[in-house]
């Protein structure tokens, strides 16, 4: 299966931009004016004549001349130009080697570029010297660059048309190019399609000529259902990031390939289920909400990363229905959070932020009265989970007594106390801090009952998440003076970007530290993220590893070798790895490795077999009953 070739389809590939990353002859001049002072306004120059010609915007010939004059180059340039371009080749052309070596016979590299640093580098992916077409330098005996082959029919207007008739190529021909003079070849009627690449440039003048955009080879051999190293091709692959995401994720999303859409602020549900229709990744926050309404109308989605610790604001419930994997980052931000807490208590025992504020308008109001040390007070934690747990130790080696109250019955560390309930925490604690997760149970687990339940004075934090306090309570158990200080980083009603406006009945109260959800907000945890929730995703998308994700079943695959690997997702009901089984035997289907996870929603079942199978087989998989999403690798 998809092993097909060429017979009798021809394919013309343009050089510059498309079978390598780089115009030649612009690093050409970039190399040989190394030492000239004014490099960069003539590479500019060179660079500019480059486009208006493959925009159509200037005669071929008279550009190339121009370009020619400003060059100043020799031999010795050009084997510096053949090094540079072997590092420049572009990633699809290196990925799909065996396609081109396999089909030498049938592929053509037309270009206006030189054949004297093409052909070194495109005969190492397999195409035929002699399938090279190309302009030639004229050397002087000192073998510097001094013009062009005039002979040589690519060095005129129309060149590439002019060739192309004298090669009188029978069979359908299909032409690859980032040029408006590679279209020329499809207007000309010499070939019958014209597939723009864009993998290194888009012009939109020459894409809005072609029949087909093709984002890498991939795209080109995968429409054409032609033998190709990507089982769909990774350009067609929609990431969007959301929530102004570290950048290093949209780096390693580009870096495979993919197609990334990032964006600084959240979208609001009808704007997201907008875009995400044909989005295959999504990369999110805390304030992005992906509701049900949102996840049916992701009809490509396979996976989500939270690129932060809490999962609330996605139902993962339809999620997992639907087959989608979730990936967080569970551990990468506890510190910063943790750190964020330490000080918050500190500043508000010492009662600094209405001092502070005082200094600010010009009053010096030394005095002791209302400030305390934190070392020998009570810390009481609800929720002892990564960041409570953490909190704690480092609040003990400060000296402070730690105890907490967890739905799950957590070991203490160090010498903390567990309590039973948070009605007795409350009792007992001077400073409260809240880690729960936030699951919707925990919905207003604190308001006014609680505040009351407290010690007089306490201090009260809340860094978990908005809709586990009533502010309105809070508010009031401030103003009272019941509470006597307060730390909130969350908030029910979040602004979706930094251009909003922030309101809350918190605002303007003394002693209490607003923040703006910036918990996890470092440079180092958001750098963590950035590089963490990537590579889980990525394995997940190129190897179908779901070890760390939230919702999937967790299975860590080996790196998938000479075979072909199948990913089916099921509901989880008896008997479908049975029925997956019988179609293997029915269909002799050589297994190398097979592995099965379930949990309460789904199974997992992956299959590495070997290449030989039919579309029939694949057809009946996709048919088993329960079958919720099923693709496949090589
Ligand atoms: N402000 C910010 O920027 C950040 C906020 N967070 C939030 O902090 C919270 C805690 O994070 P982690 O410690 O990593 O989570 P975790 O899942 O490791 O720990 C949560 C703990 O809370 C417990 N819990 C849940 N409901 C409870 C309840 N009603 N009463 C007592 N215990 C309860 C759980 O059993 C668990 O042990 C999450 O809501 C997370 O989203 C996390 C990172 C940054
Ligand atoms: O950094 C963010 O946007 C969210 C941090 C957070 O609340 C989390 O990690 O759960």
């Amino acid at each position: 299966m998809l092993t097909q070739t060429l017979n009798p389809t021809h394919i013309v590939i343009d050089f510059d931009s498309t079978f390598t990353k780089v115009e030649g002859l612009d690093e050409l001049a970039m190399i040989a004016l190394a030492a000239h002072e004014d490099r960069e306004a003539i590479v500019q120059q060179i660079r500019e004549l480059t486009d208006l010609g493959m925009n159509g915007e200037m005669p071929f010939a008279e550009g190339l001349r121009r370009r020619i004059a400003l060059l100043s180059a020799n031999r010795s340039h050009i084997d510096l130009l053949i090094d540079y371009l072997r590092t420049k080749v572009s990633e699809s052309f290196l990925r799909n080697k065996a396609f081109i070596t396999d089909n030498a016979d049938h592929i053509y590299v037309v270009s206006s570029g030189f054949k004297e640093f093409i052909v070194p580098i495109v005969t190492e992916l397999g195409v035929r010297a002699e399938h090279v077409f190309a302009n030639e330098f004229l050397f002087d005996e000192e073998g510097n660059i001094i013009g062009v082959d005039e002979n040589n029919v690519l060095a005129s207007d129309g060149g590439k048309i002019k060739l192309l008739r004298t090669l009188n190529l029978v069979g359908d021909v299909y032409v690859i190019g980032d040029g408006y003079t590679d279209y020329e070849l499809r207007e000309s009627g010499l070939a019958n399609r014209f597939y723009a690449f864009t993998e290194n440039v888009n012009r939109p003048r020459v894409v809005e000529k072609a029949d087909h955009v093709s984002g890498s080879l991939d795209e080109f051999l995968y429409d054409n259902k032609l033998s190709r190293s990507q089982s769909y091709p990774k350009s067609r692959i929609k990431v969007l990031l959301l929530e102004n995401v570290h950048p290093a994720a949209k780096k390693a999303f580009e870096d495979e390939g993919f197609n990334v859409e990032f964006l600084k602020g959240a979208l609001d549900e009808d704007e997201l289920c907008e875009r995400i229709r044909d989005v295959s990744i999504i990369g999110i926050r805390s304030k992005t909400q992906l509701t049900k309404k949102v996840l049916e109308s992701a009809n490509r989605l396979m996976a989500i990363g939270a690129f932060c610790i809490g999962t609330n604001q996605i139902d993962l419930e339809t999620a997992t229905e639907r087959g989608v994997a979730v990936f967080n980052a569970p551990y990468s931000n506890t510190r910063s959070v943790v750190e964020l807490a330490i000080g918050e208590m500190i500043m508000l025992i010492r009662n600094i932020v209405p001092k502070s504020n005082s200094m600010h308008q010009g009053i010096w109001d030394k005095s002791a009265s209302g400030s305390y040390e934190v070392r020998g007070k009570k810390l009481g934690l609800v929720g002892y989970g990564n960041i409570g747990s953490q909190l704690s130790v480092v609040a003990e080696a400060l000296g402070m007594e730690v105890y907490f109250y967890d739905v799950v019955d957590r070991l203490a560390i160090g010498n903390a106390r567990k309590v039973n309930s948070m009605a007795e925490l409350f009792g007992i604690a001077d400073v409260i801090s809240l880690h729960v997760d936030g699951r919707k149970d925990n919905t207003y687990i604190v308001g006014k009952e609680q505040f009351d339940q407290m010690k007089d004075g306490v201090i009260f934090m809340n860094l978990s998440r908005g809709h586990v306090v009533e502010i309105d309570a809070l508010a009031a158990a401030i103003k009272s003076g019941k509470i006597a200080g307060a730390a909130v980083d969350v908030f029910p009603q979040e602004p979706k970007t930094n251009n909003e406006a922030f309101e809350s009945e918190l605002v303007g109260l003394d002693n209490v530290i607003l923040t703006p959800h910036i918990g996890g907000s470092t440079e180092e945890a958001q750098e963590n993220i950035g590089h963490y929730v990537p590579s889980k995703l990525l394995e997940y998308i190129n190897n179908g590893s779901s070890y760390g994700s939230y919702n999937f079943p967790e299975v860590q695959l080996p790196k998938l070798g000479d075979s072909h690997r199948l990913l089916h997702v099921h509901a989880n009901v008896p008997g479908v790895l049975a029925k997956l089984n019988s179609i293997f035997a029915k269909h002799n289907i050589n297994i190398t490795g097979q592995y099965l996870k379930t949990n309460e929603t789904i199974g997992y079942v992956i299959a590495d077999i070997s290449k030989n199978y039919s579309e029939e087989f694949v057809r009946e998989l996709k048919a088993v009953e329960g079958t919720i999403r099923f693709r496949m690798l090589y």
